[in-house]
């Protein structure tokens, strides 16, 4: 990979200014094993559902910058296991100076949901603020079958939850997320369900953060002795880009 590095003490100081303005935002997506919380931040990030995906040992990381009124942000995205014998003793890691979190359930999967109070609990065995802005996904939205509702997750409920536990609820599908028309509306939904595309999310994500008043970020430009990885091949596009 033709990279660089580039330290923060001999850039310009128009890079300089730049980079100071790109803030990094730890973004922590949990949920049960299988819910798609690679699949989800792959598509996230690169605007792609991944052709092969393997459970998730420990955590991976996935970026994506993007510009806000102006404003850089960088969403680090932290994909961590779900499987409980990948997590061991990270799991207080995973949680340190966290800006938001993404709960994961699957929608055609009721105990991924019931699974969601042991998330919501291990977050606030690791103080994790009422304050940072928490998100419900539904996800594989593209496998509802209207005719098997018993076997899924109510919009309703989810969406009860959410609210209980100051979360903001989208549902959408990695793989097949909703069509748009070109003024924005919803082409297609799946039945009468509503239905998100994965980048309503980030923009919402983004928006909130953006908002947050108080926030620690990471500024890699700002702190003494730090770099950044600069890859030549991949330069960072206007809008967006991933790892
Ligand atoms: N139909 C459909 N399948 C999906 C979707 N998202 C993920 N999958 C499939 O669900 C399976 C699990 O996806 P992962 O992204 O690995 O799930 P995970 O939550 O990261 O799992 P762990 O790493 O074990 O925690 C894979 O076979 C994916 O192809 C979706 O939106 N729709």
């Amino acid at each position: 990979m033709d990279s660089s590095l580039e330290f923060s003490g001999s850039l310009g100081s128009s890079w300089s200014s730049a980079l100071s303005r790109c803030r990094t935002y730890k973004v922590l997506v949990i949920g049960d094993s299988g819910v798609g919380k690679t699949c989800l931040t792959h598509r996230l990030c690169a605007g792609q559902f991944p052709g092969r995906v393997e459970a998730t040992i420990g955590v991976d990381f996935r970026e994506r910058v993007l510009d806000v009124d102006g404003e850089k942000l960088k969403l680090q995205l932290w994909d961590t296991a779900g499987q409980e014998r990948f997590r061991k003793s990270m799991v207080q890691h995973y949680y340190r100076n966290v800006h938001a979190v993404l709960f994961v359930f699957d929608v055609t999967c009721p105990p991924s949901f019931s699974g969601l109070l042991s998330w919501v609990e291990e977050c606030r065995k690791n103080s994790v603020g009422q304050d940072i802005p928490r998100f419900l996904v539904g996800n594989k939205g593209d496998l509802r079958d209207p005719k098997r509702t018993r076997e899924q997750v109510g919009q309703e409920q989810a969406i009860s939850f959410a609210s209980v536990h100051g979360m903001m609820f989208f549902e959408t599908s990695a793989k097949n997320p909703p069509l748009k028309c070109v003024n924005g509306q919803r082409a297609s939904s799946k039945g009468s369900y509503q239905q998100e595309d994965v980048e309503d999310i980030v923009l919402a994500l983004a928006a909130k953060l953006k908002r947050q008043k108080n926030h620690s970020s990471v500024n890699a430009a700002a702190h003494n002795g730090s770099f950044k990885v600069l890859n030549k091949k991949n330069p960072e596009k206007d809008f967006w880009t991933c790892c």
